[in-house]
């Protein structure tokens, strides 16, 4: 069959359709970032009290904001929406005339931007810290060769400091499909035994950028920073809402390091399946004309939905850095405090308690311990 051609003069935005130019960035190094979700009123009072509506799209993550225009945020607002994103994962923000200077602005308060080293900018040089999502829509999906699973991530997980608080406008949405998903790695981590979620607490894992570095090569694509690398803790601590989030995904993830290779494909494989199964934990996000969505990396996983051929789909994402992840036991540390445990403190808000004993006891009871 022959696929029909993608003409760049009739399309709408040419000058955001990805470039790949030849330039060499300097590795990265490890930064010092503060989140501004610590400068947050936990109350939101500039956020809500500016807002026509406040609606929680699941009870457990994703929260859609109307009333807002994000280019006109006040610091105190923009510290809100960190701590917000922060707790509930994604932030949705309908009709927003916000450009993709804007977006980048508005990411660089939030920390140093992360400049990809492999998937496509624009050419203007002040967008290279912009990541570009494209489909010119005519080839149709690859059933055959589609990974389900490989599908769900986190941004770049293989850097050292891993992406923070990120924006994504779809400028060219198909008429209907191409959602995306995100699933909280608070609730996914939460619903382990209190044993198992010790184990994961105390293994870190390698994140790589050698198949994103592969397809690159594959396609002809110059690799403008050598391959990166990372070993970080399989559980992270989230810096503001002191939290503890699952950390591994199966975009980058490749290895539990100082255990049996066995061992390590059984348990990433049975996380990575948790994370796309969990639909309790996910929020589908519909794009409109101009709907802006925020989500905290650290904290959610995200996948998009390949079901609109032959529509075209094109987004444009802000990613600024977060701090270089903590674990549980550094934060513990460092702070003083105990790290949180997602769902004790979703039962708590509740008025409900929930005993790590008990827990202990209904886990072996199911296992036929005693
Ligand atoms: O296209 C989407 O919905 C998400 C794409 C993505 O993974 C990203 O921008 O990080
Ligand atoms: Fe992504």
């Amino acid at each position: 069959m022959a696929h029909k051609v993608f003409k760049v003069e009739e399309y709408e935005y040419p000058e955001l359709l990805p470039t790949f130019p030849k330039v060499d960035y300097d590795p990265y190094v490890e930064l010092k970032v503060v989140d501004k979700g610590h400068l947050a009123d936990p109350e939101f009072k500039s956020l809500f009290g500016a807002a026509t509506k406040v609606d929680r799209i699941t009870p457990d993550l994703g929260t859609e904001i109307e009333g807002i225009d994000i280019r006109q945020m006040t610091d105190e607002q923009k510290n809100e929406l960190a701590l917000l994103t922060a707790q509930r994962g994604v932030v949705v923000f309908r009709n927003q005339p916000a450009t993709i200077y804007d977006m980048t602005e508005l990411a660089k308060y939030y920390g140093p931007l992360h400049v990809h080293s492999t998937t496509g900018i624009p050419k203007d040089p002040k967008l290279n810290g912009v990541h570009i999502v494209w489909n010119d829509g005519t080839k149709p999906f690859d059933r055959i060769n589609y990974d389900r699973s490989s599908g769900w991530h986190s941004d770049q997980t293989y850097e050292i400091n891993t992406p923070g608080l990120t924006s994504l406008k779809v400028v060219t949405a198909p008429e209907s499909g191409g959602d995306t998903l995100w699933c909280s790695g608070y609730a996914v981590l939460s619903s382990f035994s209190p044993q198992f979620q010790r184990y994961l607490e105390s293994i870190s894992a390698l994140h790589s950028s050698d198949k994103q570095k592969a397809q690159a090569i594959e396609k002809g694509v110059y690799i403008r920073r050598p391959q990166t690398d990372c070993i970080h803790p399989v559980v992270r601590v989230h810096p503001v809402t002191g939290m503890k989030s699952l950390f591994v995904n199966s975009g980058y993830t490749r290895r539990i390091v100082g255990v049996p290779k066995a061992e390590s494909d059984a348990i990433l494989n049975f996380l990575f399946t948790q994370i796309a199964q969990c639909n309790e934990y996910q929020v589908r996000i519909r794009w409109g004309k101009d709907t802006i969505c925020f989500w905290d990396n650290r904290c959610v996983w995200h996948t998009a939905t390949f079901d609109y051929f032959p529509m075209k789909r094109h987004g444009l994402r802000a990613t600024p850095v977060g701090e270089r992840p903590i674990s549980v036991e550094d934060y513990e540390k460092s702070t003083g405090k105990v790290a949180l445990d997602w769902y004790r403190e979703k039962m708590r808000a509740l008025g409900e308690d929930v005993d790590d004993e008990e827990a202990n006891k209904a886990v072996s009871k199911i296992a036929g311990a005693d």
